[in-house]
C-alpha cells in the first residue's frame, strides 16, 4: 500500500469511533482464559467497559477535547500571561486532540450547525467563534439562515470564562463551538470531509500589540503557523475549495503618516510582532491566492468595541478601573499630543465582515493542485473614519459610569503602539457598500449598558432612546453604492 494511502487509512480509524472497541476486543479475544467463570467474568468486564467508553465518546467529545486546551488562569482584566509554550504544544499534538473528535452523534451535531436554514445560505466555518468579532459575527450568520460551526481553543489570554459565556449564548441560537485549535490540520480536514464549507471566516488569532513584547512566539503559532494551516486544508483538501475571509489589522500600517490609511499605503514599516505576524499573513494570502487559486480577503480591523468585547483592551479594562477606583494610565505621543484611535463599533465591523464574504467569489483551485484562472485577492479597512483622542473615549466612560477616572498619564513606551490610527474605507464602501454608523458615544453606551450587565453592577446607565445606527451620519465615501442586502446587525 502505498505511504499515503496508509496515512489515509490510519487518519479513518483514528476516527472511526469502532476502531478502539475493535482493538480491544482483538485484544481480548487473544489472551488465555482458563475457567468458564472467568471467562464470562472478563466478558462481561469487557463489555461494561466498551459501553462507558461508547456513552463518553459520544455524548462528551467536547469534555475529552478540553484537556488539550489552555486551562485556568486569566482573571478578566487582561493577558494571563498563558504559557507560550502550551499554545506551540496544541499545534504539535495535534494527533491527540483531533482523535478526541468524532462519532456519528458528534458529526450529525457538526452538519446540523453547519446546514444553512434558508435556500440560497452559505455554509461558513468560522474560527475563533467564541472570540469578540466572532461571535457577533456568528450570530448574525445565523440569525440571517447561513449555516455556521465554529472554531475555538480558549486560550487563556484573557478570561476563558467569558468565552465559554459565548459559547453558551451561541449554542442558545444553534451555533455549535467546538473546543479545537487551528494549527489542527487533521481535524480541519475531518471538517471539510463532513461539510462542504463555502466559506471561511478566519479570526482566530493571538491579538494585542503590546502583548507581543511578553510572549512573541504565541503570534508566530496563532497568526503564522495557524494561518498557514488554515490555508493549507482550504487550498489542497477541502473539496470544493472554500473563499477565505481573515482578520488582518489597521496595525500594518505601523509607522506609516499618511493620513487616513488607505490601502494603497505603504505597510513595510510594521511597529510591533502583532502587527509584523499580520503583515506576514497578508504576503502569505497572497502566495496561496497566487499558487492554489483561493478566494482570500484579508479585513483590516481598527481598534473594534462593544458589548461582548476583550477584557485585554482599553476601554474594557479603563471600564473596569473606574468602577473599582483603580488607576488608569493614559499614553500621550512623545509630541505631547494625546493618543487616537479609530474606534470601530462592532455591529459595523459585523456587517463589514458579512460584506466582504458575500462579495469574496469564488476559488478557482482544486485538491488536484491546478487552478482555472485568478482568483480574488482582497484587502480592505473596516474602520469608522473618525479618529478620537483616548482622552475623549475615557471622558465618555466617566459620564456613563457616573465615576471619575483616577488618571496618570505618561509618554508612550516604546511597546509597539502608534500614536494614532484613521481608516479610510472607500474601497469597503464601493465594493460592499461599508457604512460604519455608530458613534463612540452610543457604542460605549452600548458596551458599558452590557458591562453592568454581564458582571451583575449596581449601576444606571441612561438608556438609548435611539436605535444605534441612526446616530451618526457616515463619513465614508459618497461614492459608495449599497450592493446587496448585507446589512445585518448583531444582537449583543
Ligand atoms: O486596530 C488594531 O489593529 C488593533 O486594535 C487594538 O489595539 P489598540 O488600538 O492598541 O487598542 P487598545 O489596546 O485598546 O488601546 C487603545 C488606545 O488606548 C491607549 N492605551 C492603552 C493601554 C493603556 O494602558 N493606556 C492607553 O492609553 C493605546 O495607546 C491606544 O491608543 C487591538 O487590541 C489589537 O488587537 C488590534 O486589533
Amino acid at each position: 500500500m502505498p505511504a499515503d494511502a496508509a496515512a489515509k487509512g490510519m487518519k479513518l480509524e483514528r476516527y472511526a469511533s469502532g476502531g478502539a472497541m475493535l482493538l480491544l476486543l482483538r485484544r481480548a479475544s487473544g489472551g488465555k482464559i482458563v475457567s468458564a467463570s472467568s471467562h464470562l467474568l472478563f466478558r462481561a468486564t469487557v463489555l461494561a467497559t466498551l459501553g462507558l467508553v461508547f456513552l463518553f465518546t459520544f455524548h462528551y467529545p467536547s469534555l475529552l477535547s478540553r484537556s488539550f486546551s489552555l486551562s485556568g488562569g486569566g482573571g478578566d482584566g487582561g493577558p494571563a500571561h498563558a504559557s507560550h509554550r502550551s499554545l506551540l504544544m496544541s499545534s504539535s499534538s495535534s494527533y491527540s486532540a483531533s482523535a478526541a473528535y468524532g462519532g456519528a452523534a458528534w458529526e450529525k451535531e457538526v452538519r446540523k450547525s453547519a446546514k444553512p436554514r434558508k435556500d440560497g445560505g452559505i455554509a461558513v466555518l468560522v474560527t475563533g467563534a467564541a472570540g469578540f468579532v466572532g461571535t457577533h459575527c456568528s450570530l448574525a450568520l445565523r440569525a440571517r439562515g447561513d449555516g455556521v460551526l465554529g472554531l475555538d481553543n480558549f486560550n487563556s489570554y484573557y478570561d476563558p470564562e467569558l468565552k465559554r459565556a459565548r459559547q453558551r449564548l451561541l449554542a442558545d441560537r444553534g451555533v455549535l463551538v467546538l473546543d479545537a485549535d487551528i494549527n489542527d490540520g487533521l481535524l480541519l480536514e475531518k471538517l471539510f470531509d463532513l461539510v462542504p464549507f463555502t466559506h471561511v471566516l478566519h479570526l482566530a488569532a493571538q491579538a494585542g500589540v503590546r502583548y507581543a513584547m511578553e510572549a512573541p512566539q504565541t503570534y508566530v503559532a496563532s497568526n503564522v503557523a495557524g494561518l498557514v494551516s488554515v490555508f493549507e486544508v482550504a487550498a489542497k483538501h477541502a473539496d470544493p475549495q472554500p473563499a477565505i475571509v481573515w482578520a488582518s489589522s489597521s496595525s500594518v500600517y505601523g509607522l506609516n503618516t499618511d493620513a487616513p490609511f488607505s490601502e494603497d499605503h505603504r505597510t513595510d514599516r510594521p511597529a510591533s510582532l502583532y502587527a509584523a505576524t499580520k503583515k506576514a499573513g497578508e504576503a502569505i494570502a497572497h502566495t496561496y491566492n497566487h499558487i492554489y487559486g483561493l478566494s482570500i480577503t484579508g479585513l483590516r480591523f481598527f481598534t473594534v468595541y462593544g458589548p461582548w468585547g476583550r477584557p485585554d483592551m482599553a476601554y474594557f479594562f479603563f471600564t473596569k478601573s473606574i468602577v473599582s477606583g483603580e488607576p488608569i494610565t493614559l499614553f500621550r505621543a512623545a509630541d505631547g499630543a494625546d493618543a487616537r484611535r479609530d474606534f470601530t463599533y462592532i455591529d459595523d465591523v459585523v456587517k463589514g465582515c458579512l460584506g466582504a464574504l458575500d462579495t469574496s467569489g469564488k476559488s478557482t483551485g482544486s485538491k488536484s493542485g491546478k487552478k482555472s484562472g485568478p482568483a480574488p485577492l482582497r484587502v480592505y479597512n473596516l474602520g469608522n473614519t473618525s479618529p478620537v483622542p483616548v482622552t475623549r473615549m475615557v471622558a465618555i466612560l466617566e459620564k456613563l459610569l457616573g465615576k471619575k477616572a483616577n488618571k496618570r498619564i505618561v509618554t508612550m513606551p516604546s511597546n509597539g503602539d502608534v500614536p494614532f490610527t484613521h481608516a479610510n474605507v472607500t474601497h469597503a464602501a464601493h465594493d460592499f457598500g461599508y457604512r460604519p454608523t455608530t458613534s463612540l458615544d452610543a457604542g460605549l453606551r452600548h458596551f458599558v449598558t452590557w458591562f453592568v450587565d454581564y458582571y451583575k453592577l449596581k449601576l444606571d446607565i441612561p438608556k438609548l432612546t435611539k436605535p444605534a445606527g441612526a446616530d451618526k451620519p457616515s463619513s465614508s465615501s459618497s461614492s459608495s453604492k449599497k450592493k446587496k442586502a448585507t446589512a445585518m446587525a448583531a444582537s449583543s
